[in-house]
């Protein structure tokens, strides 16, 4: 498939995030193979498709580097409680019923929103990670994928030979649109022994870690405790940064563990809403770009968020680093900007995904400019930061595949999905409260 993309402004967002006022894009196949202004493209070359796209910008899609796709199952169901009386009294019962379609269907709901809201490739861990794999294949959708290990469960063993098994399963299916990774829950669930475990795993497979580290207080006072050492520090002494590793929160770092971090070139997803709303506290995001670190955006699941919207947890991210900081200039859009777009395909390892130029994979969202919150043009960085909201993506494109177009999303049944959600969440949480 041949398609050109003609009429829209495009923020490429190369390095200087470069602004083409009325650009033209090529995408043959998956990939991107012109970028450049009006008139560049020679009109003799014929293609499956034209998209008019005047009144839109074009710019990379939006990566969300952490979440819990399934856990849409469960928006709304516990809500205003700190992180681990949220686990262990609300979530973790209800997750130890779902079933495998359970998790397939709330996978779908998370793909269909994720579209939506110009999302076109997520970091993902959970349960029953084959299930999320054939829903990202169906969607149409980019993503690594993890299956979620509690090392302090007596499954933990069997979860770990499991994940083998996904990762050469899946590994690079969906056109390659599916990578993985291994996915130890977090330091507190999953003690040195059984992190070894994962490692030499991760040595044998050749594939990284997500796990989330240092998310709250509790978390650092209990790993103080038990091993008198941060938790960045016991995944230092454990060699976890010896492999590519996504670490999901960050959020209570000395500057140690920030040197460390950044020295090791770990991945850093940052969940500001989610943060937010179990106050965890606040990542020391100025700190940690200061420092050289890389740092992505993630939305972590829609239980604790409760959307999976981007552009919002964008807005979120650049007004929490002003006001923990006191200075206007912190986290300005454009590093918003790269955080939830380019810089998240970095965090995930994903070497051809990101800025749009030619060689990369076709992942591109168009931004319909028609709207009253985007006059005047002074700055269109700092409006689909401060003022863009997730309806204004109009069309998706992923892989160089059209997924949603005019709003359309072509690849999922909306309504069957919005069915099984809704039978499904009321069987779960019914049989939990009953
Ligand atoms: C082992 S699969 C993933 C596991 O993580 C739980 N979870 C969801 N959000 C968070 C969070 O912010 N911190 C820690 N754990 C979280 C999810 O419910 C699954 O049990
Ligand atoms: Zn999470």
């Amino acid at each position: 498939m041949k398609i050109m993309i003609s009429g829209a402004a495009v923020l490429t967002m190369e390095q200087g995030s470069a602004l083409i006022p009325d650009g033209e894009i090529i995408i043959e196949g998956q990939y991107i193979t012109h970028v450049g202004p009006a008139g560049s493209v020679s009109p003799e070359q014929n293609f499956d498709r034209v998209i008019d796209a005047r009144g839109m910008l074009a710019m990379p899609g939006f990566v969300n580097c952490h979440t819990h796709a399934s856990m849409t199952l469960l928006r709304g169901y516990a809500d205003d409680l700190p992180l681990m009386e949220w686990l262990q009294k609300k979530i973790w019962p209800v997750e130890e019923r779902l079933e495998p379609e359970d998790i397939y269907w709330g996978a779908m709901l998370s793909c269909l929103e994720m579209i939506r809201s110009g999302t076109t490739t997520f970091a993902d861990m959970y349960f029953h990670m084959d299930e999320v794999a054939r829903a990202v294949e169906k969607a149409g959708m980019r993503a690594s994928l993890s299956q979620g290990l509690i090392g302090l469960s007596p499954g933990a063993g069997e979860a770990l030979s499991n994940s083998r098994r996904f990762i050469r399963e899946w590994h690079g299916q969906a056109e390659g649109r599916i990578t993985t990774m291994l996915g130890p829950h977090a330091p507190y669930t999953c003690p040195p022994d059984f992190l070894a475990r994962v490692l030499d795993m991760a040595d044998e497979l050749k594939v990284g870690i997500h796990i989330h580290i240092a998310e709250t207080r509790a978390e650092i006072e209990e790993i103080q405790q038990k091993y008198g050492k941060t938790p960045v520090a016991l995944m230092e002494q454990v060699g976890l940064f010896n492999f590519p590793v996504l670490a999901a929160h960050c959020v209570h770092l000395t500057d140690e563990d920030i040197r460390i971090l950044v020295a090791r070139g770990a991945g850093i997803a940052h969940n500001p809403e989610s943060n937010m709303k179990l106050a965890s506290g606040i990542a020391p995001v100025t700190r940690l770009l200061a420092a050289g670190a890389l740092v992505g955006l993630g939305t972590d699941g829609a239980a604790s968020n409760n959307n999976l919207d981007m552009m919002e947890e964008m807005r979120s991210a650049a007004l929490l680093q002003k006001v923990a900081t006191m200075d206007p200039m912190a986290l300005p859009a454009q590093d918003a900007l790269a955080m939830a777009t380019v810089n998240g395909a970095r965090v995930l390892g994903l070497k051809d995904v990101g800025p749009l130029k030619p060689g990369n994979k076709a992942d591109i969202i168009l931004v319909n400019l028609d709207r009253p919150h985007f006059y005047p043009r002074h700055n269109l960085m700092a409006h689909l930061v401060y003022a863009a909201r997730a309806s204004d993506v109009e069309t998706v494109i992923i892989d160089g595949r059209l997924v949603m177009e005019n709003r359309q999303v072509l690849t999922l049944d909306e309504e069957r999905i919005y069915y099984e959600v809704q039978k499904r969440a009321e069987k779960l949480v019914g049989a939990v409260r009953s």
